[in-house]
C-alpha cells in the first residue's frame, strides 16, 4: 500500500459536485462564463448591459450579506495565509457536514468575496483596455477554465504594453510569462499524443524544493487540469514534508473538480508496486531559469548516471503498460562549436542511453526555445511501446481535433500552444540529428545506424549524386514476363548510385498511417465498400504503392508520374531501390521478420536523423547498378509488403515471377474483383499491371 496523503478529495454534495469531473468543469466554467462584446455590437446596448450588470451585482451582493456564508471571515489572501495551520474543526459545522474534507478555499468559494469576484467579471471591460480576467476568443465569447490562475497569466501577459508598471512588477509578469510558456510546451505535446483509448487519467510530477520550483509546480498542475481525462496527479516529492509548502496553492486549483491531488513520497514510490501512472513528468533536473552549468566531477557523474538508470527503470515499472510514457530534461542545446559541447553531448547520451537501458521503446526530443536563456532546453519523450511514436507524427489537423476535444477550455488556457505548435515540435532539432552519430567516448551509435541513416548524404539530397529526370525514361512493353505489363525504360545511360526522378518523387502521395487504417477499418467492418468507386483510392494503394512502418504502423507510399510504372526485377535483375544479395526464390521466409536491408525503419528507440529525415528516405530511389540507354529500369519490391505483410509479399512476387497475372492486371482483365484480390492477395502487396499498352 502506498504512503500517500490525500490533500484533496472528490467533493460531493456541498460543492455541487457530482463526482463527474467534465460535468464539473462545465459546471464552473458556467459559473465563471461571462459576455464580452464583439465590436459590431451598439454602443447603446454595451451600455444597457453595464446598467444591467450592476443592478445584478448589487443585488447580488445584497443576498449574500444577508446569507449565513458571509458571517465566515474568509477572502483569498486570508486563505492563503493561514493554510498550513488549517484544522478541520475550524470549519463551519455546516461545510463539515456537507463535505468532511473541504479544503478551506471552498469557503472562500462561498464567501462573499468570491461572489463579489464573480460580479466583478461580468462587467464587460472597456475596449481600449486589456482584459484582466481572461483571453478574448473571437471578440465574442470567453471563460475562464478551471484553471483561472492560467488565464491570469494571460491576461498579465496581454497588459505588458498597456500598464503603467514598475520594474519589478515587469520583471514579475515577465517570468510569469516565460513559464507558462514553458509549462505548456512540456505537458500539451505528451498528453495531447498519447493514444485515443489510452488517455492519461492519472500523471505524477518530479520537481525539486527550490522556492522557484513551486510556481513551476503550480502552472504545470494547470496545465494538466486542462485535461477532461485527468483523474489523479501525484506530486512526488522526497518527504510528504516538502508537500506543505505548495499544497495551499496546489489544493486551490483542484477544489471544484474531481480531480484528486495527492502527495507521495520518492521512499514510498519505489517500495509500492501497485503505483501506476499513465505518464510521469521528471523535471527535477530542467535548468529553465538559471543560466548556470553545474558542471560535475567524475565521481559525481558516475552515481548521477547510475541514478538516472534507476530513476528510469523504476518509473518504467509504474508507467502503465501499452502507453506510459516519460518526459524529462535532456539538458541545454548547445551549438557545435561549443567549448562545452562534447562534455554536454556526453550528458545528453547518458540520459538517452539511461533509458533505452531501462527498457524505453521508443525515444524522441523537442526544443522549448526559451526568449532569456542563450540556448534551448531539450525535452525527451520516451515511451514504453514502439507505435505510441506514430501519435507524435500526425498532422495539424489531428492535432486541432484533440486539443479540441480533449482540453476543457483551449482557448482561454493556451497562451502559446496549438496544434500548428505541436507540428513544430514533431521532428527533433537538427542539432540532435547532427550530433547523433558522432563518437563520444561509449556512446557510438551503432555502425550499421550510422552508415544507413547519418552519413549517407547529410541532410537532404546528396548534392554530388546525380538525379535523373523523368523526360530522361519513358514507359514502354516490359520486358519482365508475358503478364508484366508496362515497364519503365531509360533514353540515357544512368550511372550507379543515381537518384531517380526526385523532381517527381517528392510530390509522392502518401497515406499516413492514421488514413491506412481508416481505409483498412472500412475495408474490414463494411465489406461492401470494396465493391463501390469509393474503393479506388484503396485499389491505387494496394496497386501501386508501397508500405512503411517507420513508427511502426502501416502507411502507404505511391509515387507520382510514370515511376509508378518500374517493375519488379525478378530473380536478382533489379537495379534500382533496394540491394539484397537474395532474390525471391532464395529468401528465408522462415525467417519471421523482414530483414535489415528492407527495413523502413530503423530498429532501435532514438534516431533523431532518420525521424527527421523520413519522409526522404520513403520518397527516394536510387540505382545501385550502371543502366544503358535502351535498358529498363526494375525495382526489388521485396519490401513492398513492409514487415507486416513481407512474407505475403514474397509469396506473390515468387507467383508473378513465375508468370502468373499481378493484381491490376487481374483487376484491368476483369478477372478479379478488388473484394477478392483483397481476399486471395494482402494489403499492399503488389504493384499493379496490364498486357494492353
Ligand atoms: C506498379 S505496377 C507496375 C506497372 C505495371 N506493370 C503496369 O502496367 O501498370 C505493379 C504490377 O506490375 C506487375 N509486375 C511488376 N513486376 C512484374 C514482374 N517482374 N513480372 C510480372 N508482373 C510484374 C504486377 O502485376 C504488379 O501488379
Amino acid at each position: 500500500m502506498l504512503t500517500a496523503l490525500t490533500f484533496q478529495e472528490k467533493l460531493q454534495g456541498g460543492s455541487g459536485n457530482n463526482g463527474d469531473p467534465i460535468e464539473n468543469k462545465k459546471k464552473q466554467q458556467q459559473q465563471q462564463m461571462w459576455i464580452v462584446f464583439p465590436d459590431a455590437v451598439s454602443h447603446r446596448s454595451f451600455l444597457f448591459h453595464i446598467l444591467l450588470s450592476s443592478i445584478v451585482c448589487f443585488w447580488m451582493g445584497r443576498i449574500v450579506s444577508s446569507s449565513e456564508t458571509t458571517a465566515i471571515p474568509i477572502t483569498s489572501s486570508d486563505v492563503l495565509s493561514s493554510s498550513s495551520s488549517f484544522h478541520s474543526h475550524e470549519l463551519p459545522p455546516q461545510i463539515v457536514t456537507a463535505s468532511p474534507k473541504v479544503p478551506w478555499n471552498y469557503l472562500s468559494f462561498l464567501s462573499g468575496a468570491s461572489q463579489n469576484n464573480h460580479c466583478q467579471q461580468q462587467q464587460p471591460p472597456a475596449f481600449d483596455e486589456p482584459s484582466l480576467n481572461g483571453w478574448i476568443s473571437n471578440g465574442s465569447v470567453t471563460s475562464t477554465s478551471a484553471t483561472t490562475t492560467a488565464a491570469d497569466n494571460v491576461s498579465k501577459m496581454s497588459s505588458f504594453r498597456n500598464v503603467d508598471l514598475n520594474e519589478e512588477e515587469k520583471e514579475e509578469q515577465e517570468l510569469a510569462s516565460r513559464m507558462q510558456y514553458f509549462q505548456e510546451l512540456v505537458v500539451h505535446p505528451v498528453l495531447l499524443t498519447m493514444k485515443e483509448d489510452h488517455q492519461a487519467e492519472r500523471i505524477a510530477i518530479i520537481l525539486d524544493d527550490d522556492d522557484d520550483k513551486e510556481d513551476m509546480l503550480t502552472g504545470l498542475v494547470q496545465q494538466i487540469l486542462n485535461y477532461r481525462s485527468i483523474r489523479h496527479i501525484f506530486v512526488v516529492k522526497e518527504s510528504l514534508q516538502d508537500c506543505q509548502d505548495t499544497w495551499t496553492d496546489l489544493s486551490q486549483l483542484v477544489h471544484s473538480s474531481s480531480v484528486v491531488m495527492e502527495c507521495v513520497s520518492k521512499d514510498s514510490l519505489s517500495s509500492s508496486s501497485s503505483f501506476q501512472v499513465d505518464v510521469v513528468l521528471i523535471l527535477d533536473d530542467c535548468n529553465v531559469f538559471d543560466n548556470h552549468d553545474h558542471d560535475d566531477d567524475d565521481t559525481q557523474a558516475e552515481s548521477k548516471q547510475n541514478n538516472l538508470e534507476e530513476t528510469f527503470r523504476l518509473w518504467f515499472q509504474h508507467l502503465s503498460p501499452g502507453s506510459g510514457s516519460l518526459v524529462t530534461c535532456l539538458g541545454e542545446t548547445l551549438p557545435l562549436h561549443h567549448p562545452r559541447a562534447s562534455l554536454h553531448h556526453e550528458e545528453r547520451l547518458e540520459k538517452i542511453d539511461a533509458l533505452e537501458d531501462a527498457d524505453f521503446q521508443r525515444i524522441v526530443e523537442y526544443d522549448i526555445r526559451l526568449a532569456h536563456s542563450r540556448y534551448a532546453q531539450s525535452i525527451v519523450v520516451a515511451w514504453k511501446d514502439e507505435t505510441s511514436l506514430a501519435q507524435w507524427r500526425m498532422n495539424e489537423a489531428q492535432y486541432a481535433l484533440r486539443v479540441h476535444s480533449r482540453l476543457v477550455d483551449p482557448s482561454s488556457s493556451l497562451a502559446w500552444f496549438d496544434s500548428a505548435t505541436m507540428v513544430s515540435l514533431k521532428y527533433p532539432s537538427k542539432h540532435s540529428a547532427l550530433r547523433f552519430c558522432e563518437p563520444y567516448g561509449n556512446h557510438l551509435a551503432p555502425e550499421d545506424i550510422c552508415d544507413s541513416v547519418c552519413s549517407e548524404a547529410g541532410h537532404g539530397y546528396d548534392p554530388y549524386i546525380e538525379n535523373i529526370p523523368v523526360e530522361d525514361l519513358y514507359v514502354g512493353k516490359s520486358q519482365a514476363g508475358d503478364h508484366s505489363g508496362r515497364g519503365v525504360f531509360t533514353k540515357v545511360d544512368i550511372p550507379t548510385n543515381s537518384y531517380l526522378g526526385l523532381e517527381t518523387t517528392v510530390h509522392s502521395i502518401i497515406y499516413e498511417w492514421p488514413t491506412s487504417d481508416l481505409y483498412n477499418n472500412m475495408l474490414d467492418f463494411v465489406p461492401v465498400f470494396a465493391n463501390t468507386k469509393g474503393n479506388v483510392v484503396f485499389v491505387f494503394a494496394e496497386a501501386y504503392g508501397y508500405a512503411q512502418e517507420p513508427w511502426n504502423m502501416p502507411q502507404e507510399t505511391v509515387m507520382s508520374h510514370l515511376l509508378n510504372f518500374l517493375n519488379h526485377g525478378c530473380n536478382g535483375t533489379a537495379n534500382s531501390g533496394d540491394f539484397t544479395d537474395v532474390t525471391e526464390f532464395t529468401i528465408n521466409l522462415d525467417l519471421g521478420h523482414i530483414p535489415d536491408a528492407l527495413q523502413s525503419k530503423v530498429d532501435i528507440p532514438y534516431v533523431p536523423h532518420f525521424d527527421r529525415d523520413q519522409v526522404k528516405f520513403d520518397t527516394m530511389t536510387q540505382t545501385f547498378r550502371p543502366i544503358n540507354a535502351g535498358e529498363e529500369i526494375y525495382d526489388n519490391y521485396m519490401s513492398f509488403g513492409g514487415e507486416s505483410h513481407f512474407r505475403q509479399m514474397v509469396e506473390t512476387l515468387r507467383q508473378e515471377c513465375s508468370g502468373s497475372f499481378g493484381m491490376v492486371e487481374q483487376y484491368q482483365k476483369g478477372r478479379a474483383v478488388v473484394s477478392d484480390i483483397r481476399k486471395v492477395s494482402v494489403p499492399n502487396v503488389s504493384r499493379g499491371g496490364t498486357d494492353e499498352l
